[in-house]
């Protein structure tokens, strides 16, 4: 069984390095038209093509979100009545403001890609394999803002899935890194205007209130745990100086290290928002996004098979860094998955022009199609190593039973907090 394994892992790699030429044209058209959140019309119609023109691949363009699709292979294999391995690679590829594809999104769907199709090539190459196994590609818009793969989950899209893989590009390789929860929200503040110098005392200041805001969310800070994080910017501050402002709106993410901890977090920036209000006389409204993303629930089962992958493929592994937050940690508590993180040869910081360049270029293919090797082959470990998926899924139902612990430990605390 060894060496038939490892003659899979061999043909995954040479399958997708087979493949490179129509897979960077997959990453290249993405980078060239970056996409704003649930705006990956292009994308979106780009990636479906893609599966569509590759055999055996059923297609479901606009998969219950408009950006969003789903691409299945199988089942095949296996005896009937036996139980499917189903395994899920996941696309992102919404851009960002401005900066284009400044998170490398591109070659996430790229990697997800190049792993399913490497997987699907390695599979029907050998002989029959024990067990019936089944391969989705999900394509989920808005990771930068709002969160499709919250939405989908909702919907249902994650239900059957045994295993989730996708990896994302950063300044170095780590099967982890620290991802946080978050929740954004929008303030928006109405006053009154009068003309700023002949009678100011007519006026309402709303960007008074928001220059409060930004000042009582300042000293919060000093308060905070360490690991939580809250910034934001003053998005509409007024139009002219001698107009009092009757209108500003600020945007927040607000972070914590568990997503249990985020109602607190929102408390404490809620009495500084409102306190803003108050203190200027105008009224408050605070629009919180419908979807909070969670921190990331570690699998070191499926960690540790892909750090052996990456490694046997010349990866150096870090475990240092931070990695702000990302849907996918919702779908880590309902899945028991990895979001590994892929050097792509350059230096240069997320969220910075020099990466929208470092993510387009040709020097970022051969990471990403490494990375998606290590993906594809950490599937196979999956599939064909006995014990490997019930290890798996044992540790995942014993983080959420920790978690639950968690929970309640906390509603106890708070209850406490609220006893008279
Ligand atoms: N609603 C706010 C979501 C912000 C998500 C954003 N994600 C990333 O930058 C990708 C990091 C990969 N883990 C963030 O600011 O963290």
């Amino acid at each position: 069984m060894a060496e038939k394994l490892q003659a899979l892992k061999q043909q995954v790699c040479s399958s997708i390095d087979e493949a490179k030429d129509k897979l960077h044209r997959l990453g290249d058209a993405i980078w060239r038209l970056p996409e704003l959140a649930y705006e990956e019309r292009q994308a979106h119609d780009t990636l479906v093509r893609f599966f569509t023109q590759e055999k055996g691949w059923t297609v479901e363009a606009h998969y219950k979100l408009e950006t969003a699709f789903r691409a299945t292979w199988g089942p095949v294999g296996g005896a009937d009545g036996e139980s499917v391995v189903h395994v899920g690679f996941l696309c992102e590829y919404d851009a960002l403001p401005a900066i284009g594809h400044a998170c490398g999104h591109n070659l996430i769907a790229e990697s997800g890609a190049a792993a399913a199709v490497g997987l699907k090539a390695a599979l029907e190459s050998g002989e029959a394999w024990p067990v019936p196994v089944k391969v989705t590609v999900l394509g989920t818009p808005a990771e930068e803002d709002g969160g499709g793969k919250v939405d989908l989950l909702r919907e249902g899209a994650f239900e059957d899935l045994d295993v989730v893989f996708m990896a994302h590009p950063t300044q170095k390789n780590a099967t982890y890194l620290p991802a946080v929860a978050v929740h954004s929200v929008l303030v928006k503040y109405r006053g009154r205007t009068a003309h700023a110098s002949a009678y100011p005392w007519e006026g309402v200041n709303a960007l008074d209130a928001a220059v409060m805001a930004y000042s009582n969310i300042s000293v919060l800070r000093q308060q905070l745990r360490p690991e939580w994080r809250i910034h934001g910017i003053i998005k509409h501050g007024g139009v002219k100086p001698n107009i009092i402002p009757d209108y500003s709106e600020l945007e927040y993410y607000l972070r914590t290290s568990s997503h249990l901890d985020l109602p607190n977090i929102r408390a404490k920036a809620e009495a500084c928002f409102r306190a803003a209000a108050m203190a200027t006389g105008c009224e408050v409204e605070l629009l919180f996004q419908k979807n909070e993303f969670y921190e990331v629930l570690r699998n070191r089962t499926l960690e540790d098979l892909y750090e052996e992958n990456g490694k046997a493929l010349g990866m150096k592994f870090t475990t240092e860094g931070f990695s702000g937050s990302t849907d996918f940690g919702n779908v880590s508590h309902a899945v028991p998955g990895i979001h590994p993180y892929f050097y792509i040869g350059s230096e240069a910081l997320n969220h910075t022009a020099e990466y929208t360049a470092a993510s387009g270029a040709d020097e970022a293919q051969l990471y990403t199609r490494r990375t998606a090797k290590a993906l594809a082959m950490t599937a196979l470990d999956v599939i064909f190593s006995p014990g490997v998926l019930d290890k798996v899924k044992q540790e995942f139902r014993e983080a959420k039973r920790r978690e639950e612990r968690n929970c309640k430990s906390r509603n106890i605390e708070n209850g406490d907090q609220h006893q008279p």
